[in-house]
């Protein structure tokens, strides 16, 4: 189904996606910024969620609202462009979340809308386009009165009272229900998986037990209302003008009355000027403007980008600017063939993490259930490949079909067979690239024996060619890499070339980079015990 437009709002809890005009609605997964590169996690969080919601062909313009998202202007191009060519979009606007929170809870597109969940920002908007944001300096500076804030100050009070430092609460019982009964409370929070949004759950625990009329958690709800009313204050004074629309959404705000009742207090003498509406939408319904609309007053907050009628070829565009991994990065390829005792998605997930814990910036996997099962493990790109035939001819990732398998998956890159043998089917490599491109929006990767595959390969539009089959299409399998290829392409080819096969040693992988490589593929030396133990036993006997 094509769409005219498609609205997006993505954080760290997931991705909600709605396209028009017939209101498709998608899902894709959450995404954070502490590992791999952001543009291609969040590339991929949207393109399952475009999945999810049966969009194909073009779309016309699409809103990207998302939680951090890329401040640098070249990863704003880079995401653009990688988004537009995921929806074969012809604009992509992207914002910050407070921009299409600000549009769906104030449609006349000025004012000041306060979000608080467990961070907080506030943004105001002028009738001019003029703009200031206020707050959003993070757990640790800023997000005065937030959840993190406001949990954070519940148990506080509830180890205090334990200390004799502070007076008793009714928080005691309530932290001891949600993080267990006895001595070691601090200890427990500090090392919860993630702290802050522990520290934030404890939250609605003090507005429960403010409603029971606790003095201390009161006390918290107040200074959270006056923390606040200052942010609010600050924005209101940046627009200079009387009666300023201010609506507040977020989680801290479903509340209700309890928080927003010393919250209008405080204004009431803060800032005389901000008249406080309910929100007209949600974030979601700020993004469907801001796809269907002139973008009007938020011009200055959204930057504007056009794809290519194709995916990017490296001559289009930069080489980091395509890749899901950096430049002389090892990626780690998991793959367990049955027979092998780690056969399996499980196995295989584990291995990824413990590569990922070591250092490797993409995974190489097979099959589609290997690949989500690490997807969804493992915050890395996952380069997927699909072996299905036997390895006498083409068999890794022979088709389009097998290739889509993969990246619906989740796989952020495909390889596929690029040498000169004849294709299953007849097709050939240039129109399976092609179609790769069009349809899946991924960079391709041709896994190639010889030179002259190699240039063919990437004359046939591949992104990268990688030496993967060196050694493996005719005549006994050479003992080490094959260096000398990953030399004679890098000097030949205008795109990245990628050293896989063999590699089993520091002197190995060095010297494929000396050589010219781009990144480097190792596989059985890392993640293929049963083979390095054969390898060392047949070595004592
Ligand atoms: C020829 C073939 O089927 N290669 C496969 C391609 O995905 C894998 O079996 C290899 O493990 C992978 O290329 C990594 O190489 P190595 O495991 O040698 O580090």
């Amino acid at each position: 189904m094509t769409a005219t437009w498609v609205a997006v709002d993505g954080g760290q809890s997931g991705l909600r996606l709605v396209s028009g005009p017939d209101r498709r609605v998608g899902k894709g997964p959450g995404f954070d910024y502490s590992h791999g590169d952001p543009v291609a996690t969040i590339t991929a969080a949207v393109r399952i969620a475009a999945q999810d919601a049966g969009l194909s062909g073009p779309a016309g313009v699409v809103c990207l609202g998302l939680t951090g998202c890329p401040a640098e202007p070249e990863d704003r191009t880079r995401l653009g462009v990688a988004v537009a060519a995921v929806l074969d979009a012809a604009e992509v606007r992207l914002c910050e979340d407070m921009v299409i929170a600000h549009a769906g809870a104030l449609p006349p597109g000025h004012g000041v809308v306060l979000a608080a969940g467990t961070g907080v920002v506030c943004l105001a908007v002028g009738e001019n386009g003029s703009y200031r944001k206020v707050d959003g300096g993070g757990h640790l500076l800023g997000d005065a009165g937030g959840g993190f804030a406001i949990g954070r100050a519940g148990l506080t009070a509830v180890l205090a009272a334990a200390d004799g430092r502070g007076p008793a609460t009714t928080l005691t019982a309530a932290a001891e229900l949600r993080y267990g009964l006895g001595p070691g409370l601090a200890q427990r929070i500090h090392q919860a998986p993630a702290p802050v949004a522990t520290i934030a759950a404890f939250a609605p625990e003090v507005f429960a037990e403010a409603a029971r009329q606790d003095p201390v958690a009161s006390a918290i709800v107040t200074g959270a209302a006056e923390d606040l009313a200052h942010t609010v204050a600050a924005a209101v004074r940046a627009l200079e003008r009387d009666g300023v629309p201010v609506a507040c959404t977020g989680r801290v705000f479903e509340s209700g009355e309890l928080l927003l009742a010393p919250l209008r207090e405080q204004l009431a003498t803060l800032a005389p000027e901000a008249q406080l509406v309910p929100p007209a939408g949600d974030p979601l319904d700020g993004a469907v403007r801001l796809a269907t609309a002139a973008p009007g007053t938020y011009a200055g907050l959204l930057s504007v980008h056009h794809g290519p009628a194709v995916f990017p070829t490296v001559e289009e565009t930069t080489v980091d600017a395509l890749l899901p991994f950096p430049p002389g990065a090892l990626l780690v390829s998991c793959q367990a063939q049955p027979g092998n005792p780690l056969h399996g998605p499980a196995s295989m997930a584990r291995m990824a993490a413990a590569a990922a814990a070591g250092g490797a910036r993409a995974i190489r996997a097979n099959g589609p259930v290997d690949v989500a099962a690490i997807r969804s493990e493992v915050d890395l790109p996952v380069l997927g490949i699909n072996k299905v035939a036997l390895p006498e001819g083409v068999f890794i990732t022979p088709s389009f079909e097998d290739a889509a398998a993969v990246v619906r998956a989740g796989a952020t890159m495909v390889a596929i067979d690029g040498t000169t043998r004849p294709r299953p089917g007849g097709g050939t490599l240039a129109a399976q690239i092609r179609q790769i491109h069009r349809e899946l929006g991924v960079p391709v990767m041709a896994d190639v024996d010889n030179v002259a595959a190699g240039v063919a390969a990437r004359a046939a539009g591949a992104d990268v060619v990688a030496t993967t089959l060196a050694g493996y299409t005719g005549g006994p399998v050479p003992e080490g890499p094959d260096i000398e290829l990953v030399a004679a392409l890098a000097g030949r080819l205008d795109c990245p070339v990628v050293a896989e096969g063999r590699y089993r040693s520091a002197e190995d992988v060095r010297a494929a980079v000396d050589a010219g490589a781009y990144a480097v593929v190792v596989g059985t030396a890392i993640t293929n015990p049963m083979a390095i133990t054969t390898r060392l036993a047949k070595a004592l006997s």
